[in-house]
């Protein structure tokens, strides 16, 4: 008989059914809380595709966390069914811009997730082929195999230009490139992403735009409670979700963090050996789950991005007590740490527009004030996230 090593344990005291607590796990239609009327609004955008009609493009903003990829998935899967009901053959491909931020890498990503290689013939390499090829690949595999497809681009502004959403937008224009009819799904937390885009572009891309608001307390805690199973019966605290929500929703109402609070929590419990999850856990499940949060938020921005808010950042470090720093201030950090780095300096606007991008993630706070009829009037800035751990993220991501 095999002998068991009781070195390890079996039965997990705390979690049953973890996957509902993984980052990437995509609820069902019944656990996602609170978003019926976008979900409403998207369909109605793309509902065309089901009759093999053009859906229309759109544009989904909103902060992290507020269920902008959930819900444009869960649309898109629902509309592939609801298609194939009418006859119609559609699919949908979904590109992480910031993987494939390159032309090459998202048109590859979409011919290979696309293709039915069986079906097609047709093969699509990781690499070694030009990225027209690429293109005229995807032309035919969607011309063989499709009416009409969603092409879903997460965190669009990371896409390192619009050439990609030049073709489609091309190809979306009747029978030019592929008979398919495409609908192109642009992702983005970047409120002012749609500034930097190309007018031609623009116009055919933004057809529809939504905003997607964060969460409050309330469907924060119902989107916790309807993944309360993860855990094992009776071993949650009934004050954890509740403080949870409570955090997160005064902080960025961003369900991926207060998901994440839940799972480290049970994750504290497991570790030291306690039999529940109780409700003091959650402050130092807090704190981790804002440190990934926050690495998530700057994985792939720009090295000035990151520069400007290790400006703001140094200057927290030293002088914890003010309400804010000035732009003119944190720019001459900013251009001692573009000395030190051996690179050229942004424009004081630029620099402008990269804080107000911070301002709009809520990694910064930006406050007007009145300097006098001397001065005029002046901006300050202030970050919200916890100064150490800026300085470790930067730090680690270089
Ligand atoms: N309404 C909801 N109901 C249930 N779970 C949700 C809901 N909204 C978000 N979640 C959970 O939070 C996770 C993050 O949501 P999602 O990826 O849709 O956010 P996002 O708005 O696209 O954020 P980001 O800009 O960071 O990509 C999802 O995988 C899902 O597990």
């Amino acid at each position: 008989m095999v002998e068991t090593d009781e070195l390890f344990i079996r039965d997990d005291p705390i979690f049953v059914n973890k996957e509902l607590l993984e980052i990437n796990h995509l609820p069902d239609e019944g656990r996602i809380v609170g978003r019926d009327e976008e979900i409403k609004l998207l369909a109605n955008a793309v509902n065309p595709a089901i009759f093999g009609q053009s859906p229309s493009n759109i544009l989904i903003y909103g902060k992290t966390g507020t269920g902008k990829s959930l819900c444009a998935k869960h649309v898109s899967g629902r509309l592939v069914d609801a298609a194939e009901s009418e006859g119609v053959t559609a699919a949908f491909a979904y590109v992480d811009c910031a993987q494939d931020t390159t032309e090459t890498q998202a048109v590859q990503t979409i011919a290979s997730s696309l293709n039915r290689p069986q079906a097609t013939g047709i093969n699509i390499p990781d690499k070694g082929i030009s990225t027209a090829t690429y293109y005229k690949r995807l032309w035919r595999i969607l011309d063989e195999s499709y009416d009409v497809v969603l092409i879903l681009l997460d965190e669009i502004d990371k896409l390192a230009d619009d050439a990609i959403l030049m073709q489609l937008s091309r190809a979306g224009e009747a029978g030019k490139l592929t008979d398919c009819k495409i609908g192109v799904v642009g992702i983005s937390n970047k409120i002012r992403y749609k500034d930097r885009m190309d007018e031609r572009v623009k116009s055919s891309l933004c057809e529809r735009e939504f905003v997607f608001p964060p969460y409050d307390a309330s469907q924060l805690g119902e989107i916790m409670e309807a993944r309360r199973d993860a855990f094992r019966e009776g071993v949650l605290d009934g004050g954890v979700i509740p403080r949870a929500a409570a955090l997160a929703a005064r902080e960025h109402g961003d369900a991926r963090k207060a998901i994440d609070i839940l799972r480290y929590a049970g994750e504290i419990a497991q570790s030291t050996g306690a039999e529940r999850v109780q409700e003091g856990f959650v402050t130092d499940a807090r704190k981790r789950a804002e440190t990934d949060r926050f690495r998530e938020l700057i994985r792939g921005s720009t090295p000035h991005s990151r520069y400007v808010l290790n400006a703001l950042t140094i200057l927290s470090l030293n002088d914890a007590g003010t309400d804010g720093f000035r732009t003119t201030a944190i720019y001459d950090v900013y251009e001692e740490i573009c000395r030190q780095e051996g690179t050229d300096t942004l424009s004081l606007r630029r620099v402008r527009d990269l804080l107000k991008e911070h301002a709009f993630l809520d990694i910064i706070e930006q406050s007007r004030h009145s300097g006098g009829s001397a001065e005029g009037s002046y901006t300050k800035h202030r970050l919200l996230e916890d100064p150490t751990v800026v300085r470790d993220v930067l730090v680690d991501q270089g």
